[in-house]
C-alpha cells in the first residue's frame, strides 16, 4: 500500500512518521516552508522516551504523480481546501482518503469533492505539537489512530488500511461503530476545547477554582445532549472516562485548539464549535456554554483576521 500524508505537522508527521519508521510505504506532501525546515533540523519526533529521526520520502506538490492507494489528510479545517486542490491529481479511482481532523463537517467537505465512496470515517488521539525547530513533540503517551466503514462491516479494503496501520507504534484500531466513535472523540473535544479556551488554562488550574468542575460538567452534558438526540449517544463507560479525564485535579491537558489560541495562531473554531451549535439547533438543543465559547473565539478569530 502507497500512503501519502498531507501535511507533516504534529499528527501528520507523528502518525506518517511512526509508519515511515515501521517501514511502511509512505510519502509527505509538504510546502516549501515545512520542506526547508526538515532540510536543515530533519525530520525528527521526540517521545516522552526520547528522540527518533525518521528517514521520510518527501514531495511538494509540483512533484506529485502517480495514484496513491491512501491518503492521510492531516492539515488544520482552513487548509483543506487547498490540501484537496493539491491532492485531485493523485486521486485515483481506488484511492482512499482518511482524515484525521476534529470534529465532522471535514466528511461533507472531502465528500463532496472526490465521492463519499472513498472518505474513510476515521480520528485520531493525541496531544502533539511541533516545536521551534520543527521537531515532533508528542506530549503524553496517548497516540490512538482509529477508523471504520461507516456501514461497521469488515471490508477488503478496510482490512488492508488495518493491516498497514497495525504494529507500526501506535495504538491503531478498527471500529465497527465509528460514527458513534467520531461523537465520542466530538464530546470529549468540544467540552476540552471550550473550557481551556474560555478560561485560559489546563484542566487542572479550571478544576482548582471554585465552580470550575462544575463548569466543565455543564458543557459535557450539554455536548453529550447533542449527540444523543443526533442518535450517536456516547457510551456510559466512556462518558464517565472522559468526565474523569476532563475534571481530573493537577491536570496539564489542554486542547490542541487552546495551544493555538495562546499562539495567536488561526482556530478551528468553526469546525469544533460553531459546527456543534448548528447541530444543536438543528434537534431542538439549548447549549448556552457553548454558546459563550462561539462568541469568545468568534471574536478572537475575527480580530486576529482584521489584525
Ligand atoms: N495536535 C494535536 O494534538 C491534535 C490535532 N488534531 C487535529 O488534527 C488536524 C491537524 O492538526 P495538527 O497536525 O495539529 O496541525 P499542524 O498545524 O501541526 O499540522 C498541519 C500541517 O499541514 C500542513 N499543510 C497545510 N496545508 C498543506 C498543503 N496544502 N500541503 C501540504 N501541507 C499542508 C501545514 O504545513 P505549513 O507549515 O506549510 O503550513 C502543517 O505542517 C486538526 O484538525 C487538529 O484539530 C486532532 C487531535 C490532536
Ligand atoms: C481531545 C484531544 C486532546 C485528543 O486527541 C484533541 O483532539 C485535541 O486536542 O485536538
Amino acid at each position: 500500500m502507497r500512503l501519502l500524508v498531507v501535511g507533516a505537522g504534529a499528527t501528520g508527521g507523528y502518525f506518517g512518521g511512526r509508519l515511515a519508521a515501521a517501514g511502511r510505504d509512505v510519502t509527505f506532501l509538504i510546502r516549501p516552508k515545512r520542506a526547508a525546515e526538515i532540510a536543515k533540523n530533519g525530520f525528527v519526533i521526540v517521545d516522552p522516551k526520547g528522540e527518533t529521526r525518521i528517514e521520510a520520502k518527501i514531495v511538494t506538490a509540483d512533484m506529485l504523480k502517480g495514484s496513491y492507494d491512501l491518503i492521510l489528510m492531516s492539515v488544520k479545517a482552513y487548509s483543506l481546501a487547498a490540501a484537496m486542490d493539491d491532492i485531485a491529481p493523485v486521486v485515483g479511482p481506488n484511492t482512499l482518503i482518511l482524515p484525521v481532523l476534529n470534529g465532522l463537517k471535514h466528511f461533507d467537505v472531502l465528500a463532496e469533492r472526490f465521492g463519499a465512496e472513498r472518505v474513510i470515517g476515521s480520528f485520531c488521539k493525541i496531544n502533539a505539537r511541533l516545536d521551534d525547530h520543527g521537531r515532533i513533540i508528542q506530549m503524553s503517551p496517548l497516540h490512538d489512530l482509529i477508523y471504520g466503514e461507516y456501514d461497521g462491516s469488515r471490508s477488503a479494503r478496510i482490512d488492508a488500511i488495518d493491516a498497514f496501520f497495525k504494529d507500526a507504534g501506535f495504538d491503531a484500531r478498527l471500529s465497527d461503530d465509528i460514527g458513534r466513535e467520531l461523537w465520542e472523540k466530538w464530546v470529549l473535544l468540544a467540552s476540552l476545547g471550550a473550557a481551556t479556551c474560555l478560561m485560559r488554562g489546563t484542566i487542572g488550574d479550571i478544576v482548582a477554582r471554585p465552580g470550575g468542575r462544575s463548569f466543565i460538567e455543564a458543557l459535557l452534558a450539554e455536548v453529550t445532549a447533542v449527540a444523543t438526540a443526533h442518535g450517536k449517544a456516547p457510551d456510559p463507560a466512556y462518558l464517565e472516562a472522559t468526565r474523569q479525564l476532563l475534571t481530573a485535579q493537577g491536570s496539564p491537558m489542554t486542547a490542541s485548539m487552546y495551544r493555538d489560541l495562546i499562539k495567536g495562531l488561526p482556530v478551528e473554531n468553526d469546525e469544533i464549535i460553531d459546527d456543534l451549535l448548528a447541530r444543536a439547533a438543528s434537534v431542538g438543543v439549548k447549549t448556552p456554554y457553548f454558546h459563550l465559547a462561539a462568541i469568545h473565539l468568534g471574536v478572537y478569530a475575527a480580530r486576529r483576521r482584521e489584525e
